[in-house]
């Protein structure tokens, strides 16, 4: 377990560019599997997860060229189904969430995918029902061993069909979308998931020959195709890193340009994050957030304390409310934060409250911050990061902090943060890694 050990109270300065997307990230890749062409994808950032899914895709067969930094080429003209049925994919395919999307390309394009039960964060029960549902509509058979917690998918031929997911899952909609895109007849989507992530896979699958209708909506309509191409795509930034530089700018009172987020592809995040109090400018296609003294919690238009909830998007990203929450510490004024998504991932807040934060944790969703507008700093401790959000909160919080914190087990953190302490100590930051 590798630990960071940060010195607090430094201001920090400069320009920080965003990584590519993590989670779109984990689901184009798999879109790999759906051709047997060539495919260019740029932007990848060089994160745990990231790197864990693209050795998967290469014990699968799958031909992997690195061609530049953050480029590589793939290129499933020889697959490996027998890996499938490996011991050594079991523990491989456990260790992200991201791998459940192989499920549905295989399907579509080999009539069976399996896989082990996935790890990712520790942040609430995760059920994967809605994947399984829809291949189940799609014609697929399925079987599920309780005892290995591994799951299966076969059929012949995948038929389109109409379905209306019981959830809008992320991770969800895109391995029925893959499934689906190689299905005879139409399928029609309805409760889709409409991320930016999944909007990216949808122009990527239609740039390889894919017939969907309804990007960016929650009903999508896909004609199935025969065959699908090779292409490029390249992933966009990833807008949860850049919630995340914005939370760490105001805590540590420090002017960052946060370059090339598209802007347009944010939804209500620079928003939110407004609503907490934080001047942020539109520069091009840069965000620019000044120096803040002190900043300032708006309440509803009737006076009421403000509530920050996530939602499906086009809401706001559950992925940004642990950020929200350490960020509203030391602001003027009160918020709840409701965090409806997931059931266990405000626990963290115990150890903001260590540090002197004012948390009143309701129940395992909700969080009352009263913010100390910097009036007492937090006090440096020793914790432990328990998912990547609440690592990276508690890193944001220590780097505020009076003192000297240790952050354990930052392999969490470093599930989606490229090279954190470097590009930190690249802008001002005390922080060091001890492996
Ligand atoms: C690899 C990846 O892409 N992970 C993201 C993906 O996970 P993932 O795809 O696993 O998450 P899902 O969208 O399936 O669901 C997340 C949670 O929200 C609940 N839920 C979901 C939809 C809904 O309408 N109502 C509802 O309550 C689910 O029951 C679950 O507890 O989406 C999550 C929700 O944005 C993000 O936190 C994860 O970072
Ligand atoms: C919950 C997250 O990731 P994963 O779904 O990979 O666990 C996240 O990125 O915040």
């Amino acid at each position: 377990m590798a630990t960071f050990v940060i010195e607090g109270g430094h201001k920090l300065s400069g320009e920080i560019t965003p990584q590519g997307a993590k989670n779109e990230a984990l689901q184009v890749l798999c879109a790999v599997l759906l051709t047997e062409e060539k495919v260019t994808i740029s932007n990848i950032p060089d994160i745990r997860d990231v790197n864990k899914l693209i050795y998967i895709l290469g014990e699968l067969g799958v031909k992997i060229e690195q061609i530049a930094n953050d480029t590589y080429t793939f290129q499933a003209d020889a697959i490996n189904l027998e890996y499938l049925e490996s011991e050594k994919f079991k523990q491989d395919g456990s260790s992200l969430r991201g791998s459940i999307m192989i499920v549905g390309p295989l399907l579509a394009r080999f009539g069976k995918g399996y896989i082990p039960r996935p790890g990712g964060d520790k942040i609430g029960r995760r059920r994967l029902d809605t994947h399984f549902e829809g291949f189940i509509k799609l014609g697929a058979t399925f079987r599920y061993n309780k005892d290995e917690k591994f799951y299966g998918v076969e059929a012949d031929y995948l038929t389109g069909t109409n379905m209306l997911l019981d959830e809008a899952s992320v991770t969800g909609t895109a391995n029925i979308v893959m499934a689906a895109v190689m299905a005879r007849g139409i399928t029609t989507i309805y409760n889709a998931a409409c991320e930016p992530y999944l909007q990216q896979l949808c122009k990527m699958l239609n740039s390889m020959g894919a017939k969907i209708r309804g990007v960016g909506s929650n009903l999508l309509i896909i004609e199935g195709v025969q065959v699908l191409k090779g292409c490029y795509h390249r992933i966009l930034p990833d807008m949860i890193e850049i919630g995340s530089w914005i939370g760490m700018a105001a805590m540590t009172k420090s002017s960052i340009t946060i370059k090339n987020v598209s802007w347009d592809d944010l939804g209500l995040i620079p928003r939110v994050f407004q609503k907490i109090g934080i001047n942020l400018e539109r520069r091009g296609d840069d965000i620019f957030i000044p120096e803040q003294d002190s900043y300032e919690i708006q309440n509803f238009i009737d006076g009421s304390i403000l509530t920050v909830s996530d939602a499906p998007w086009p809401g706001f990203t559950p992925d940004l409310l642990s950020i929200i929450l350490v960020v509203a510490t030391q602001a003027k004024g009160s918020v709840l934060i409701h965090q409806k998504m997931f059931e266990s991932r405000l626990f963290f807040v115990d150890k903001l409250i260590d540090m002197g934060a004012k948390v009143i944790l309701c129940d395992p969703h909700r969080a009352t911050v009263i913010g100390m507008d910097h009036e007492f700093s937090l006090k440096g401790t020793v914790m432990t990061s328990p998912d990547i959000r609440a690592g990276i909160s508690l890193l944001i919080a220590a780097l505020s902090a009076k003192g000297t914190s240790t952050i354990h087990n930052i392999e969490q953190i470093d599930r989606g943060y490229q090279n954190i302490d470097t590009r930190l100590r690249a802008i001002g930051a005390k922080i060091t890694r001890v492996e």
